[in-house]
């Protein structure tokens, strides 16, 4: 009946690279990180490609897909991705237990399998109709460059650990931003040279300063710093949830005019949902809300408009899939909210789905976050697209835009399988800081 191209091969490949060691509510971020590519081919001779965290669960689910896609012609993919989520949904149907060690990107892994097997065909759908995967969104392609912000954290002395941390070590003619990424900013001042560079290098506009690691005063001062270099710039802090409703409005409420909007400063507490703190805190402080903590699925979303919550919906295509972030942009743009978008580290597959879900966004879009900056000259694709001016240009390519460099690959994927540790575990490099250290979603990582 249709003549669309049959998926003919399709591989799941975990990856790793190097990260500094930055800090936030979780711990420490190891000396590697690790995510999945996922490789599809198709008889027309087209590689389709996405990227998603790594987690063993994730790993599991895409290989146990293997036999369901193979052989499959990309016309179907609506229905590949609906199977995939079905069987996804199953598995998933037992409530999860919170436990206490549960951390913030806990609640998106069972969606990443979806997510990326859905972009991997948008890749292989957007090669064949010869347009890249923007225009296949939503309203299509919005705008052809995409604002990202500068993800600042603090970052730990590297040097108490005897874990494998790249050194940076200043090279003749490179820029300073690659020696600095790699060390200790525990500082005001330090973090404001951080920003200083990273301005420098990829041309931000406005910041981010990952908090929930020192007392919440002293990351409001940070911020104060920040604002005080860069006064055009739009500023925001994201302390994951960790400080109380209290502690938030009276650490956010004069901060007017230096704070643009605030990102998940609360969270559940005595009995209230973080949908609930996050509705009071708007309403005692009239900042803006963004988050990626509270409102993470359609469910979510709902009581989170509800309670008129957030203004800020940050729409991951790792979780909400490429095409259920397009529809949060839809949806922002109809109902007066702003679209933004949450990162992890990532390599420049991620990047690439980045960019396409801001392009085809309609409407006023907030500065995408972006881990970039801390991976940049890692790639594992000829020619990744650059951050220049604070924005992201897509290329001109179809699909995704991105040819894996498989030589690159090999050694990632060499990497992951030498890795002890394959999940993310930020309590790992933390406990060299503080022994014995453990996860408390309510307390900063480095108060205790
Ligand atoms: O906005 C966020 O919550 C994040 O970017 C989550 C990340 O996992 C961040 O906390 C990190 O990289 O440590
Ligand atoms: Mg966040």
């Amino acid at each position: 009946m249709s003549d669309t191209p049959k998926i003919v091969e399709m591989q799941v490949i975990p990856v790793a690279g190097y990260d500094s060691m930055l800090l936030n509510i979780a711990g420490a971020h190891h000396c590697y990180f690790t995510r999945i590519l996922l490789v599809l081919k198709d008889n027309a001779g087209h590689t389709g490609v996405g990227e998603a965290p790594a987690t063993g669960v994730v790993l599991k689910i895409l290989t146990d897909a293997i036999p369901h896609i193979v052989g499959q012609e990309i016309g179907i993919m609506n229905q590949l991705v609906s199977d995939l989520h079905k069987r996804d949904l199953e598995e998933n149907r037992q409530p999860k237990p919170v436990l206490p060690g549960f951390r913030p990107w806990d609640l998106e892994r069972h969606h990443n399998a979806v997510a990326v097997l859905e972009t991997a065909l948008l890749d292989l759908m957007g090669q064949f109709l010869n347009q890249p995967v923007a225009q296949l969104l939503g309203p299509g392609k919005q705008r052809d460059e995409v604002p990202v912000l500068g993800y600042l954290f603090y970052i730990a002395d590297r040097q108490k650990t005897d874990l494998e941390y790249q050194d940076g070590k200043r090279q003749e003619g490179q820029h300073p931003w690659y020696h600095l990424r790699h060390q200790e900013a525990m500082s005001h001042d330090k973090v404001v040279q951080l920003a200083e560079a990273a301005q420098d290098k990829y041309g931000f506009k406005d910041f981010k300063l990952k908090g929930g690691v020192l007392a919440g005063e002293v990351e409001i001062e940070t911020v104060r710093a920040l604002k005080k270099r860069f006064p055009q710039a739009r500023i925001t802090v994201d302390p994951n949830a960790s400080w109380s409703l209290d502690q938030a409005i009276s650490l956010c409420k004069d901060m007017h005019g230096i704070l643009s909007y605030v990102e998940d400063p609360c969270g559940a507490e005595q009995g209230f949902s973080g949908r609930e703190t996050l509705a009071e805190f708007k309403r005692a402080t009239g900042l803006p809300v963004a988050t990626n903590m509270i409102a993470n699925d359609w469910r979510q979303m709902s009581h989170a408009l509800q309670l008129n919550a957030i203004d800020i919906p940050l729409a991951d295509p790792h979780y909400w899939s490429m095409r259920g972030a397009n529809i949060i942009g839809t949806l922002c743009n109809a109902w007066g909210l702003t679209l933004g978008c949450h990162s992890n580290n990532h390599f420049d597959v991620s990047l690439a789905m980045l960019a396409h879900l801001g392009a085809a966004a309609p409407g006023e879009i907030t500065p995408f976050d972006t881990h970039w900056i801390w991976q940049e000259g890692q790639h594992l694709t000829k020619n990744p697209l650059q951050i220049k001016d604070g924005k992201l240009a897509l290329n001109e390519l179809p699909g995704l835009g991105v040819e894996l460099d498989m030589d690159a690959v090999g050694i990632a994927h060499q990497r992951y399988n030498n890795l002890r540790h394959k999940d993310r575990d930020d309590a790992i490099a933390m406990q060299y800081l503080i022994r014995g250290w453990a996860f408390d979603g309510k307390r900063a990582t480095l108060v205790r």
